[in-house]
């Protein structure tokens, strides 16, 4: 991820967030251009914003900083682009925090957490290539023990990524296993260990119950344990996003945000109010299927895009 040619991740990050990034500049920029920005100019980009899923707090600030930097301005297309990225970055930039799961104590346990489907398996299998590549002896545990086809598609990621994996029959105790691969991990001086969990259980409640007792044994061995959970967000699922953010942030022990399928959406705005929702950051971000479409999340990067910029703003 982080070792990527600059303009490469760059080039990616924009083709992913072309759709979201089309909506605003027709929608937002479009109407603004040429005529001098006035309080009604200022009011209808508001409307605009909250339309493309910013929410109605980030996008009356986002508006009131525009106006604070072209009012009474006439803007040509690129000024109010450089404007809203600006503004946008200024929004996210307290959410920006990175991942870094080699610079900690070893071994290092990451716990992904989310509803299925929301690419927690895909982002786990991405960090672990990721890592296995920077020459870190890694383990993949399989957590969500009660569906036969979860487990067989994390094994494919784990070898493939040649990770080690560690699994158990369908049904065995969640909180047993990832237990039992910490003390191996240990004893084995791996560098991380990334536990896939459950997205889905007979109820909420139950669902949060696991997640609690996975977190409890593993503070058992290190109280520091886990040293990252990992909340995985679908993009596309838009303000739904919000809810999953509000359920697993207030139990799980959530300590950095990942949205993922920022391509597969127009409303890849709706990064804007999660962040603003967490007390987590955000850390990562996918625009794609492929590994190196997992990237860092960049704040400002992200801005320029999504106002779409196509630099990173140094003049190239
Ligand atoms: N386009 C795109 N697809 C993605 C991205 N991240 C994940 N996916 C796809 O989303 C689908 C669901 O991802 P999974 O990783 O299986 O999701 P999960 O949360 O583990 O879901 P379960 O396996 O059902 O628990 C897969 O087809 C992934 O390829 C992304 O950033 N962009």
């Amino acid at each position: 991820m982080t070792d990527q040619p600059k303009k490469g991740w760059f080039a990616r990050l924009t083709e992913g967030l072309s759709k979201s990034s089309r909506q605003i500049t027709e929608e937002v920029v479009g109407a603004f251009v040429k005529q001098p920005l006035d309080t009604a100019a200022l009011e209808a980009l508001e409307e605009q914003l909250i339309e493309a899923d910013l929410g109605p707090a980030a996008a009356a600030r986002i508006a009131a900083r525009i106006g604070e930097l072209r009012f009474g301005k006439a803007s040509d297309d690129r000024e109010i682009k450089e404007a809203l990225a600006q503004a946008v970055a200024e929004e996210l930039k307290p959410n920006e925090a990175s991942f870094d799961p080699l610079s900690g104590p070893k071994p290092f346990v990451v716990l992904f957490v989310g509803v299925n489907g929301s690419g927690k398996t895909t982002t786990l299998g991405k960090i672990a290539a990721d890592l296995t590549r920077k020459g870190a002896k890694v383990m993949v545990v399989a957590g969500d023990t009660f569906r036969a086809a979860a487990v067989g598609q994390l094994r494919i990621w784990a070898e493939r990524a040649g990770a080690d994996f560690e699994s158990r029959s369908d049904g065995a105790d969640a909180a047993g296993l990832a237990y039992d691969a910490y003390e191996k991990a240990r004893a084995e001086n791996y560098d991380v260990v990334l536990i896939d969990t459950a997205g889905r259980l007979q109820n909420k409640q139950a669902l949060m119950d696991e997640l609690l007792k996975i977190i409890r044994v593993l503070k058992k061995i290190d109280p520091e344990a886990p040293h990252e959970v990992l909340l995985v967000l679908d993009a596309t699922v838009g303000r739904n996003a919000l809810a999953q953010e509000q359920i697993f942030g207030r139990t799980a022990y959530v300590s950095g945000l990942v949205m993922t399928k920022l391509d597969g959406t127009s409303r890849g705005g709706v990064l804007v109010p999660v962040a603003n929702a967490s007390d987590a950051p955000i850390k990562l971000i996918g625009v794609g299927e492929g590994i190196e479409d997992l990237q860092p999340f960049d704040a400002r990067a992200f801005a320029r895009s999504l106002a779409g910029l196509e630099d990173e703003g140094t003049g190239r």
